[in-house]
């Protein structure tokens, strides 16, 4: 009978890498993954004679409060009768050490992402075991008591061999570390009991990092494990259908080309009409082309790039959208999407669309309710189904679909945490001044009333590869052949003219620019914000986070002189779109997108890709696995992360020669506060990704370190494989939407922007920060026809709401000091400290934050928030005493 394993998961991020290091250790195990709270011990008992062992993984909190753990101390308990195999990690192994009288302690110097030498005696799990490099992530470790002479103490006694040893505890210890003296000194690495089939480590064993303690000591476990059950005569009973539910569905799930719960199409595939032109000058051209394409046309009407202006982007992306597209939006916790066409613009090809109501301003509603057992992603998911199309270009990776940008409350909300929610425990903690109750189902007061989805359908678009100079004219419209022409002439014309007579002259640009005034900027409070750095180090030294990023807003207002400018034209010039080519232009970056859909426009450089998925591709499979036949095809689907941790300033203060490559990488890869930074976010990305797709993920580049305009980053790739059978609506050898956008739903918010693990973190840094983060820090990017996404971690981008001004509003300082200046304060603009009251016409916000670990320097960190809030701020002119 196959192995079958219990993991326990206590709601860490990386647990699913714990389950595929069980994946490799044994042969085809079946791993059920329980959250450590969900099954009471009478509802588990009857389940364990079906299992071979359980493993305790790692978690936030401590393993002596109730709510960290659940059910795992009642698993150090079990009564002989329904005694199994355990192997915990870290707080598995706290846990253990706690319930056989172990004394827990805080560290004095915690390790979070830190490799240790590990000293073992080459015994039980250790058999065979070379060196042990290992990764910590920990604050607290336990000491087993100290021996005692022996006519003093109460001993407990176990029998060993022919001689008799007195033993001060049940527990053995078989790895420790030596910290430092001044640190933490012998640090127990791993445990077991005596007389029990309990084994644990501190370290983790399943880290990308990790070497020699991992792989081997679990394929140990497992056959000290099977050795023990076979002594004691635990012969494994299949779990029965009816408890199934109680364990779910073995990891991975399997997941067809068309979720199980997406009802089959009812259309036909679209055809996706290209016309390939080459004009290698278009490259330098996007944003003529744009305004080629109708961009300053009306300032109310969307209008969507996702631009690559520098490396590692290739394709720059301009959506062509008509009247009828539609915009979609969704506010977390409602029960309908709202899709918005435009009667806007001047001219048209499509047809109207059916149904719907009209608003006094033209603009068509319509609302989507959710069905009973929907939520927005598997309506969207059916959406896409509907519209799914084929036959365009196979290396253009966009060839229409769904456009925008997610909110970070999208993720967090869909990680089960409410948005009213601030956990009583952090909020005492933390913020004993400011926590409110709230009541059920609402948002924090004063929050955003504004929508967490914000997309658009897009049916025509020109897709440039600024790398080949090859631009793709496209439309997954039927006999829009003219169009495609027409479209094509117009870029024809734009790569054509000669350089300097851009339709809107550099000088015109600017004199629109230096109409709207000098804007006064609003920083976040620098005291509040180091204080929120030392509450957040004060969590991680209690155990409840390994790595917590920290945000703050910023907000940018421009006086009401802005309109004038535009009061002589009969529409309203984009003065948005002015910004998105300074921005552009001053801090070219591959993830960089102008986003303008109504009330919502978001400007953005982001260097950050946070999740790619290629279109899936059909093969015949090579597997034997098919009972039936004929041969049988299989989908493919590359998904890739890329993670960024590790920030460093361009220049050097009081010189005018930056810092070199070879200085960035020596000050990123050599420092191990920054690597440490980065390896937490892949371990914990690598979880994410592998919570769908299974054991099937490798790290593909590891601290890899890339220059951008005013810093460097250090950026690590994470890939992984998904392959599945095709479902069922692809009897005819077609592919479906793969499962990329399910990898999306249950990886936001994005790892790097949280901390780990992610759902403490979350709420952790949802009662520190004074408001929502909204747009800032979800994500931008694209759900293709074809089945393909890219998606990029909203940051270095700034956003605003047309219809409110005080949507993400802070509140007012609570002390005098705090108004105080900041350093920024001493630049020829108006930038003030958390006191802006503006008349305004127009309010930007710019999120900044950093990742906030035990080892952070409060003024480092306030520092490498406002080095990234300058290089927006800069296209704002709002810093020139500042340099950059
Ligand atoms: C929080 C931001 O950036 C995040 C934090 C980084 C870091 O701590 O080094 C780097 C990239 C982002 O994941 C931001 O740009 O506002
Ligand atoms: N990784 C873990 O399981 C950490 C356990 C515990 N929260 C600590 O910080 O020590």
């Amino acid at each position: 009978m196959q192995p079958r394993i219990l993991l326990i998961d206590s709601y860490d991020s990386f647990s699913f890498n714990l389950a595929s290091l069980c994946h490799q250790s044994l042969p085809s195990p079946l791993i059920h993954i329980i959250k450590n709270d969900t099954l009471t011990l009478p509802q588990l008992l009857p389940l364990l004679s079906s299992f071979t062992a359980i493993i305790i993984g790692p978690g936030p909190g401590s393993p002596t409060h109730a709510q960290d753990v659940g059910i795992i101390p009642a698993l150090y308990a079990l009564p002989n009768a329904h005694l199994l195999p355990i192997f915990g990690v870290c707080l598995g192994l706290q846990s253990l050490g706690v319930a056989f009288g172990a004394k827990l302690r805080r560290l004095r110097v915690v390790k979070h992402g830190q490799i240790s030498e590990v000293v073992h005696g080459g015994v039980g799990i250790f058999e065979g075991v070379g060196e042990v490099r290992a990764v910590r992530y920990h604050s607290l470790c336990v000491d087993l008591p100290s021996p005692l002479p022996p006519s003093t103490s109460v001993f407990i006694h176990t029998h060993t061999s022919a001689a008799e040893t007195t033993f001060t505890s049940e527990l053995e210890e078989l790895a420790h570390v030596d910290d430092e003296l001044t640190e933490n000194g012998r640090v127990i690495m791993a445990l077991r009991h005596r007389t029990k089939p309990f084994y644990a480590v501190q370290y983790h064993p399943e880290s990308v990092c990790t070497s020699g303690g991992g792989l081997q000591v679990l394929q140990n476990f497992f056959k000290i494990a099977e050795e023990w059950n076979a002594e004691h005569g635990r012969v494994l009973e299949p779990l029965e259908e009816r408890r199934t539910v109680l364990v779910g569905a073995p990891w991975p799930r399997a997941r067809t080309a068309l979720s199980s719960s997406s009802s089959s199409p009812r259309t036909a595939p679209r055809k996706v009409h290209t016309t390939t032109l080459t004009h290698p000058s278009l490259s330098s051209r996007i944003p003529e082309l744009c305004e080629a394409l109708g961009v300053l046309e009306d300032d109310g009407a969307p209008f969507v790039l996702l631009d690559s202006a520098a490396a590692p982007g290739r394709f720059s992306i301009i959506a062509c959208l008509t009247p009828h597209s539609p915009v979609l939006s969704y506010r977390v916790g409602e029960r309908c999407l709202v899709q918005t066409t435009s009667s806007r613009f001047s001219s048209s090809s499509s047809p109207s669309p059916p149904g719907g109501s009209s608003s006094p301003g033209g603009a068509r509603i319509q609302r989507h309710e959710l069905g009973d057992t929907q939520d927005v992603w598997s309506w969207l998911k059916d959406y896409m189904d509907e519209r799914r199309a084929e036959g365009g270009a196979e290396e253009v990776p966009f060839w229409g679909g769904l456009v925008g940008c997610v909110s970070y409350e999208a993720g967090v909300a869909g990680s089960g945490i409410p948005l009213d929610a601030r956990r009583p425990r952090f909020a005492e903690a933390l913020r004993p001044s400011t926590a409110q109750g709230r009541g059920e189902g609402e948002r924090r007061k004063g929050e955003s009333q504004h929508s967490d989805f914000n997309l658009v359908f897009v049916e025509r678009s020109v897709v440039i590869d600024t790398h080949t100079g090859r631009t793709y004219v496209q439309s997954i419209v039927d006999g829009d052949e003219a169009w495609v022409r027409a479209t094509g002439v117009i870029v024809g014309e734009v790569a054509d003219k000669p350089i300097g007579t851009g339709l809107i002259s550099a000088g015109e640009s600017e004199a629109t620019v230096s109409a709207v005034g000098k804007p006064v900027v609003t920083l976040p409070n620098k005291e509040r914000y180091i204080r929120n750095i030392n509450a957040a180090k004060e969590a991680l030294y209690a155990g409840e986070s390994y790595e917590l990023c920290l945000t703050a807003r910023t907000k940018v207002a421009f006086p009401a002189a802005s309109s004038s400018s535009s009061r002589k034209s009969k529409t309203r010039p984009s003065s948005s779109w002015d910004k998105y080519k300074k921005l552009r232009a001053s801090n070219p970056a591959p993830f960089s997108a102008y986003i303008r859909l109504q009330p919502t426009t978001l400007l953005s450089t982001s260097p950050e890709r946070f999740l790619s998925y290629s279109r899936p591709t059909v093969a015949n499979s090579s597997s034997s696995s098919s009972s039936t036949s004929t041969p049988h095809k299989v989908q493919k689907q590359l998904c890739q992360l890329r993670p960024i941790k590790g920030t460093l300033r361009k220049s050097r203060p009081g010189s005018d020669s930056p810092i070199t490559r070879a200085e960035a990488e020596h000050l990123l890869r050599g420092s191990a506060k920054e690597v440490a930074e980065n390896l937490m976010i892949v371990d914990l990305i690598r979880h994410d990704l592998g919570g769908v797709l299974g054991p099937r993920v490798n790290v593909k580049s590891f601290c890899g370190v890339e220059e951008y305009e005013t810093v460097w980053q250090m950026v690590s790739v994470v890939e992984g494989v998904w392959e599945g059978e095709c479902g069922h609506a692809d009897g005819e050898g077609g592919r479906g939407g793969g499962v990329g956008w399910e990898v999306l739903r249950h990886s936001l918010p994005p790892g790097s922007m949280t901390g780990a693990p992610k759902k403490r973190s979350m709420e952790i840094l949802q009662a520190l920060e004074d408001s929502e983060r909204g747009i800032y820090s979800g994500v931008l990017g694209y759900w293709c026809v074809g089945g393909g996404g890219d998606w990029a971690v909203t940051i270095r981008s700034c956003f605003k709401y047309d219809d409110a001004h005080a949507a993400v509003e802070e509140p007012p300082s609570s002390s005098p000091s705090s108004r105080a200046p900041s350093r920024a304060s001493s630049t020829s603009n108006d930038i003030r400290a958390d006191d802006f009251s503006g008349d305004a016409t127009e309010e930007w916000v710019i999120g900044a934050g950093g990742a906030i670990t035990a080892l952070s320097d409060p003024e480092a960190e306030w520092e490498e928030m406002v080095l990234k809030l300058e290089s927006v701020l800069r296209s704002f002119g709002a810093l020139e005493s500042r340099g950059r």
